[in-house]
């Protein structure tokens, strides 16, 4: 199972900061949403000029004209792009066109959507490269959230997925046991005292896993 590190900060000075420290143990570099509306698609750029042998996720959540805003994140540097999955399949096909027009993906994040192995498997048969089973930041704080329904649903889409949700070094061995192609971490690792030694902290929990 890959390594993907969110970054939810809001500078592209902070995001070169955090991916420096992180990238040895991570294998996808993502810029979550508020970084984009913040700092621009030049951040996207940056960073992929700053790691050019990592995959950079552009977590742009495009909800409308899906082809234009995957196309300039492309243009701009992103290997994968975000699409939300309660958009509708002609937005979603039309990111896919942009993807291909790139030799790039297209991953449909499923935040929000209430069944998500069922509309999983339709994106992926529109053209998605996989699925992102995430509850958000406001959704973990809900009262209730329970982690373990994105894996029951990863596990049931049968296409595939990744887990993003406020995992941490306890829950990372539950992601892979589950067989999620990549575990998403934000905050885990951005809002530790030692960035570098979180993300090697989920990295060895991802062996330790494996071997287990
Ligand atoms: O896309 C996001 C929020 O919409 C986050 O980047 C994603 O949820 C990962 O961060 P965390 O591990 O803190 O949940």
């Amino acid at each position: 199972m890959q390594l993907q590190f969110a970054m939810d900060t809001l500078t592209t000075e902070a995001a070169l900061d955090l991916a420096g420290k992180a990238a040895p143990y991570v294998d996808v570099i993502e810029l979550g949403t508020p970084l984009i509306k913040s700092a621009g698609l030049s951040a996207i750029t940056a960073i992929k000029e700053a790691h050019p042998d990592k995959v950079v996720f552009a977590d742009l959540k495009t909800m409308d004209a899906g082809e234009l805003e995957a196309d300039i994140a492309f243009s701009a540097g992103a290997d994968l792009v975000t699409v939300l999955g309660v958009a509708g399949d002609s937005t979603i096909a039309g990111a896919v066109k942009a993807a291909e027009a790139h030799g790039k993906g297209i991953v449909v994040d499923l935040i929000g959507v209430p069944d998500k192995a069922a509309r999983a498997k339709e994106v992926v048969a529109l053209g998605a490269e996989f699925v992102e089973m995430h509850a958000g930041l406001d959704e973990q704080a809900e009262e209730g959230f329970t982690f373990e329904t994105l894996l029951r649903d990863g596990e049931a889409s049968g296409v595939p997925f990744s887990v993003a949700g406020g995992i941490t070094t306890d829950t990372i061995g539950s992601v892979q046991a589950s067989g999620a192609r990549i575990a998403v971490a934000g905050s885990a690792i951005y809002s530790a005292d030692d960035v570098a030694a979180a993300a090697s902290a989920l990295r060895d929990a991802i062996s330790e896993s494996a071997s287990a």
